[in-house]
């Protein structure tokens, strides 16, 4: 037998870049949402007697994809196993959907799908805190995918706390043809920001959290909230936007990326038609994301990326207990390819 994950991605709702830090990495506030597009990570393991060597086979359908430590989920099993202080025999594929350097956490969503199905799969469940502890070893992205919906990210992104389920809702993801590397886009940063002051920076990360506290807050303190809505109107979710988009609900690399990329620019303009609610660049791009009130302003908004010749695809976004009750399946042969 085998488990097979669905290896779910996110987009990052707002991104606020904090001082550069001395180990390299830049302090965030980031607001992130599971989407229900997703790759697959099938896991196959089985215990080793004592004394043996563990022995781990990576295999996609992705030649971007690196198939041996370099591999995100790779190293999660091998942390893993080390942490649990056990040797197995791992057999991972990852059936790739969502696109590499794409900005959607692809790569690490494999890492904590990975985790999960090999936990599966040996029938044993690390403690919370090594989890979270390890997955953030691996990136920092990675620690959001062990919660899923919508998780506020602190310190580097990797200090992850649940938000509030923010009801789902169509999203579109253009996918345009370009990479962006993550540690050049902060690079780029960097040098755009050199006359900031290292509190001038710190305060951008304060006015994203009061964004975000203040639109989650919104629907309750007004005393509006009402589940009747049609779409988006009335939910935590429109209130965040509409506050936010007010204040600071933003993505502090679109400042960096459309700057190198104009064409990426022109794409978010096509997102913002009709009907969406919030459209913005996800994480270090390329990917951006338009959320919509209707199905009907989802699907304009796919037919205008076509005629701009972009790929996109139409996804929702996945609140808490969705995404972990449609995640893992058992399945007959480690690499059988029926969904
Ligand atoms: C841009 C985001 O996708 C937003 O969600 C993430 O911050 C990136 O997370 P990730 O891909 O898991 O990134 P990591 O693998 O941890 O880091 C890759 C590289 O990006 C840079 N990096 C990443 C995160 C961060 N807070 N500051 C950084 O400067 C560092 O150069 C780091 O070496
Ligand atoms: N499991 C994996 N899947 C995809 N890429 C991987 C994986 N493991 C390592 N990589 C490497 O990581 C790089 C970035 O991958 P990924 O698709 O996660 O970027 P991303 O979508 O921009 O993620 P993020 O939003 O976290 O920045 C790739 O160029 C690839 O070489």
């Amino acid at each position: 037998m085998a488990t097979r994950v669905r290896s779910y991605s996110k987009i990052n709702l707002g991104l606020a870049i904090g001082p550069a830090r001395a180990d390299g990495f830049h302090a965030l506030t980031t607001l992130y949402q599971t989407l229900a597009a997703h790759d697959l990570v099938t896991v196959a393991a089985e215990l080793l007697a004592p004394g043996a060597e563990s022995r781990l086979l990576l295999t996609t359908n992705d030649r971007r994809v690196p198939t041996d430590g370099r591999n995100t989920a790779w190293k999660m099993v091998e942390r893993a196993l080390g942490e649990l202080g056990v040797r197995a025999e791992v057999s991972i594929h990852i059936e790739k959907r969502l696109p590499v350097q794409g900005g959607l956490g692809a790569g690490s969503a494999n890492a904590a799908a990975a985790l999960i199905g090999l936990e599966r799969e040996l029938g044993v469940r690390l403690e919370g805190g090594a989890r979270l502890r390890i997955a953030a070893e691996v990136g920092s992205d990675v620690p959001l995918f062990l919660l899923g919906g919508a998780v506020l990210g602190l310190g580097r992104g990797e200090e992850v706390y649940p938000m509030p389920e923010l009801p789902a809702c169509s999203c579109v993801v253009a996918l345009p043809s370009v990479g962006v590397s993550t540690p050049a886009a902060f690079r780029e940063w960097d040098t755009q920001q050199m006359q900031l002051t290292a509190e001038a920076a710190s305060d951008r990360l304060k006015r994203l959290s009061q964004a975000i506290a203040a639109g989650l807050c919104e629907p309750h303190s007004s005393g509006v909230f009402s589940a009747s809505g049609e779409g988006l109107a009335g939910n935590p979710l429109s209130a965040l936007v509409r506050t936010g988009t007010n204040a600071e609900l933003r993505n502090d690399f679109e400042e960096v990326v459309f700057r190198q990329h104009p064409a990426l620019f022109q794409i978010k303009r096509t997102l913002e038609g009709s009907g969406c609610e919030y459209a913005a660049l996800s994480g270090s791009g390329s990917a951006l994301f338009g959320l919509y009130r209707t199905d009907d302003a989802a699907s304009e908004a796919v037919r205008r990326l076509e005629q701009l010749g972009v790929a996109s695809l139409r996804t929702v976004t996945l609140p808490r207990s969705e995404y972990w009750s449609g995640m893992v399946e058992q399945v007959g042969s480690c690499y059988s390819s029926r969904q």
